[in-house]
């Protein structure tokens, strides 16, 4: 189930608001879009995809509009994380009147100013992101799975590097088991999967 934001009942009334509701049910909804795919890419791996929900219209703009909630006006970037962190960013972006850096894997930038080795569920990476922050841009990273936590941990670093500061993580869905949160720090997620 949905863990945010949590309805708020009128006052004097028990009963949450309906527009309260609505947000409830449409995040349900959304939620009830992610696919899983046992053995992906590897034996032994879950695989969560999000395909579904960033093709239903509502499901985008309702995990658009629950990811930046709780950050409304406290920052002045969003940062989305190759190659998924990238579609939900433009959305919050766009959606948000904010601009939005692309933090890349390894190899796709011609003159990298931070470069950061993680590690993942399945594998290890590296990510990279061009020298184009003002100094002090407060910077909301945005990516859809927290797994190990290795990517947005990483990803703190690249923004640190690059003269930014963090104004906080958030994604989709949290997979618990892993463990991210202690690697990741905070971090803002609509949903979590116990497995
Ligand atoms: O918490 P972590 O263990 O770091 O895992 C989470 C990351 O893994 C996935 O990306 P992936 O590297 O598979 O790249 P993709 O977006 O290009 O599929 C996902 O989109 C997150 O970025
Ligand atoms: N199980 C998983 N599903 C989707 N993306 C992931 N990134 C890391 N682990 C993942």
């Amino acid at each position: 189930m949905p863990s945010a934001p949590s309805p708020s009942p009128a006052p004097g009334s028990r009963e949450p608001a309906r527009h309260d509701a609505e947000l409830t049910d449409s995040l349900a909804r959304a939620e009830a879009l992610i696919t899983l795919t046992p053995d992906y890419p590897e034996p032994g791996v879950l695989f969560r995809d999000i395909s579904a929900l960033l093709v239903d219209a509502e499901a985008l703009r309702t995990v658009t509009e629950a990811l930046i909630a709780p950050f409304a006006g406290t920052f002045d970037v969003v940062a989305g994380i190759e190659a998924r962190g990238f579609l939900l960013a433009g959305t919050i972006a766009a959606t948000s009147g904010v601009g939005m850096l692309p933090i890349r894997k390894a190899g796709k930038l011609p003159n990298p100013a931070a470069s950061v080795e993680y590690h993942l569920e399945y594998g290890s990476a590296v990510i990279e992101a061009p020298g184009v922050l003002e100094p002090g841009a407060r910077v909301l990273l945005v990516d859809d799975v927290l797994a190990t936590g290795g990517t947005l941990a990483a990803s703190r670093q690249i923004v640190a590097a690059l003269g930014g500061e963090v104004a906080g993580a958030a994604v989709v869905l949290e997979l618990e088991a892993l463990g991210g949160r202690r690697t990741a720090g905070d971090v803002h997620a609509l949903f979590h999967a116990a497995d």
